[in-house]
Formats: structure tokens, C-alpha cells, sequence
């Protein structure tokens, strides 16, 4: 393992933006700015992929955008977008964010990017638009002495590290089936898949509570003690730990994180999940749907018998989708990376059908598990090598 090309430094670099075709004009987009976050959020809300039979489309808030791109270490350099330079219309866009990978195996740190939010408008496809925001973000990268970056993509492209499923838990399975997420199985009535999907309306774990600053150094340490059983994992610094848990300085709304406080005071559990909403497009009953994505957890169980570990996973998961509730969460959803594969069926989680390929720029890795057994697709109770979650 190592970086593919470790030859450059930042001086290598050129200080130019990459040539655009003449009639497109590179626009670093200012997230503190409200039109210019609209814009963005224009953008993405007509172009970006993510549902295949386009029922639904992301309903990103500005306080979304702003927790996903400006933690700790960001840098407006890395919010890149591109406009028409006649009309100054915003037609694409792409973003770096900070964070450090570690690969367990060999200790290395990694100081790495993350990529998200590639997005062109649709009338701008195969123009080969992609791989000069790709060049110029990585260029913008590189002048900042970072050499690797991870990126998640539904397609297929050279070497993934590794391929995890979207696996669903519906909460609400009635609007689920009135938007044609959820399908009534023949030999079942919509009153037992109702019963079958219902929830207690109080948490079971006892000492659960909401994660406090207080409490971000305990479950720091929890974490880095729980994610040495991945093989490439992200590591956090408090600064960090207070961002993606407690939502930064603006504390936002969009990300819920809580922790389970023993008897002695001591933190043995942690989770959290993001709230990210769909629009739903032509449906007479309803013009949205709540979702939350399972983000990062840790148990100190991991470190005793399985079936303990096991039973402990699926009791904070169906925690965390009771308190999802309060949020209108409609639908929790979970990729097979960490040791999601562990609770997924006990929970009931269904399998989807979208496929999340990782991919590491500039380093060589050897293939990891992604919770799936590489055939069948199926979901393998072994766990996975993938500790990272990327939006
Ligand atoms: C997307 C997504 C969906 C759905 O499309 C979906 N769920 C219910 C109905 N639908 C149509 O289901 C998942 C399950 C696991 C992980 C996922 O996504 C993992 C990757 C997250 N990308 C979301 C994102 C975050 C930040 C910026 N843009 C996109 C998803």
C-alpha cells in the first residue's frame, strides 16, 4: 500500500485555474452567502443523480450545505463551481473537505480530502465537463500539500476500495408505499407491514441521552477504540469531533448525535445520523420524505463476546430510529460498510438496489470487505473493512 505518485510538492504545481472552454468561467462559490447557496442549492436540486426513476430529488437546507462543507480546516478555494461567463448561470460544481484516513494495517495516516456534491447540469453532459472539475479541484488540492482524496460514486470506474449497498429500515411504511418507495408484498396486508415496522415510542437503552460538549473527549477515545477493527477508517480531532457530532458552531439542526451513560457516568455508547429529506416529485398525498442516515456510532461491547456486540448493535440502532421519529424521519437509512451487516436483518433493514462504490485518489489499497458478499450481493453478518462514512 502507499501513494501511487509521492513525487510532487506544492511548488510543482501550476498556479493557474485549468483552461475552460471558452464560453464557461471557473466561480469559487462563497458558502456564507445566501444567493450564492441558493444557487447551489438550484443546481443540485434539477441535476444531481441519485434516484434512478427521478421520484425523488435531495432536499439539501443551507444549514446542510454549510455543516458538510466548512469543517474544520476548510477552505472556500474548495467549493468550486463553474458558470456560463455570458449569463454567470452556476452549471456546475464540486467540493473538497478536510479529513484524515488511517489505514489500520499499517497505521498510516493519510491526510486526505473527501469529494462530494460533482455535480453538471444535465444540458452540459458529456462535454467531458467531469474530469476538468476533477483536474482543477485536485490542483486547488494540491497547492495545499494534500496528495489523497476519497470519493463515493454509484458507477463503476478503475479499482474501487470497496462496494457497499443502500439498505433501508422504513418507519413509516405507509407513506413509504403512497410514494412507491414501498411495495405491498402479495401474501401480505398493509396493516401487517405496518405492525411489522412499528416502533416503541420511548428508547429502551437505559442512560441514553443527546450527545453534550462535555462528553466529546470520552467518546472520542470510545471511537478510536472501536474503529481499530476497520481496515481504512477516518480519525477525528475534538475540533472535528464537535463539528460532524454536535453540528459545529451553529449547532445545526441536521445532525443527531446521542451517547449511553452507564451508572458509573461513563460513556459505553455513542451514535449518530444525519437528516438529509427528499422532495417527492408528482404525488398527490404527499411533497416529502424524512430521511436519516446512519453516520458514525461506537460500543465498547465490540470488545466482548459477539453475540453481546450483536444484540448491543441492534438495540442502539432501533434507539436511534425512535428518536428519529420525533424528527420526521420516514425512512432510516444504512450502508453495508462498518459493522452495519451485523444488525441490518434483526433490525429489519431491507435491502436497495443502489450500489455505493469508494474509491481512494492516489493511494494503493488492497480491496476491502463491504458487508456483502461479492456475488450474491447478499449481506455477509462478517461486518466490513470500510470504517468511513461519507455523506
Ligand atoms: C441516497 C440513498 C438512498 C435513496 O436514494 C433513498 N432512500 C429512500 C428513498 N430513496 C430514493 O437510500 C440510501 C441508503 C443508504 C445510503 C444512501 O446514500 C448514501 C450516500 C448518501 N448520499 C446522500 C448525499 C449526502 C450529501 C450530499 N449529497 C447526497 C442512500
Amino acid at each position: 500500500e502507499g501513494p501511487i505518485d509521492s513525487s510532487k510538492t506544492p511548488k510543482d504545481i501550476p498556479a493557474e485555474p485549468l483552461p475552460l472552454l471558452s464560453e464557461f468561467e471557473w466561480s469559487t462559490i462563497d458558502v456564507d452567502s445566501k444567493s450564492e447557496l441558493d444557487e447551489v442549492y438550484e443546481l443540485l436540486y434539477q441535476h444531481y443523480v441519485e434516484d434512478q426513476d427521478a421520484t425523488f430529488r435531495f432536499k439539501y437546507s443551507h444549514e446542510f450545505f454549510r455543516w458538510a462543507l466548512k469543517p474544520p480546516g476548510w477552505k472556500k478555494d474548495w467549493h468550486v463551481g463553474v458558470r456560463v461567463r455570458s449569463s454567470k448561470k452556476l452549471v456546475a460544481f464540486i467540493a473538497a473537505v478536510p479529513a484524515n484516513l488511517k489505514l489500520q494495517i499499517t497505521g498510516n495516516e493519510i491526510p486526505s480530502v473527501e469529494i462530494n456534491f460533482l455535480c453538471i447540469h444535465k444540458k452540459l453532459r458529456s462535454k467531458r465537463l467531469a474530469p476538468v472539475l476533477i483536474q482543477e479541484i485536485t490542483r486547488r488540492v494540491n497547492r495545499e500539500n494534500i496528495w489523497q482524496a476519497m470519493y463515493t460514486a454509484g458507477i463503476v470506474l478503475p479499482s474501487p476500495v470497496t462496494t457497499c449497498r443502500y439498505t433501508h429500515r422504513p418507519l413509516n411504511w405507509s407513506k413509504l408505499h403512497d410514494v412507491g418507495f414501498s411495495h405491498l408484498p402479495s401474501d401480505q396486508t398493509k396493516a401487517a407491514m405496518v405492525a411489522k415496522y412499528a416502533l416503541p415510542n420511548s428508547t429502551k437503552t437505559p442512560g441514553l441521552r443527546q450527545l453534550e460538549e462535555k462528553d466529546l473527549e470520552e467518546v472520542q477515545s470510545l471511537l478510536t477504540i472501536f474503529m481499530k477493527k476497520f481496515e481504512l477508517v477516518q480519525t477525528f480531532t475534538l475540533d472535528e469531533m464537535k463539528h460532524w457530532f454536535l453540528g459545529g458552531e451553529e449547532r445545526a439542526s441536521v445532525i443527531k448525535s446521542y451517547v449511553v451513560e452507564d451508572k458509573n457516568g461513563k460513556i459505553t455508547d455513542f451514535f449518530s445520523y444525519y437528516l438529509l429529506p427528499f422532495t417527492v416529485l408528482e404525488n398527490s398525498k404527499h411533497d416529502e420524505l424524512g430521511v436519516a442516515y446512519l453516520y458514525y456510532y461506537a460500543t465498547d461491547s465490540a470488545l466482548g463476546e459477539r453475540d453481546v456486540y450483536q444484540k448491543r448493535l441492534v438495540n442502539l440502532v432501533n434507539d436511534a430510529m425512535v428518536t428519529a421519529k420525533e424528527f420526521g424521519v420516514d425512512v432510516f437509512n444504512a450502508l453495508t460498510c462498518q459493522d452495519n451487516s451485523l444488525f441490518i436483518k434483526d433490525a429489519k433493514f431491507g435491502l436497495g438496489d443502489g450500489m455505493l462504490n469508494y474509491y481512494l485518489f492516489n493511494y494503493k489499497v488492497k480491496r476491502m470487505s463491504g458487508g456483502i458478499n461479492a456475488t450474491t450481493k447478499e449481506v455477509d453478518t462478517e461486518g466490513s473493512g470500510m470504517g468511513v462514512v461519507l455523506f
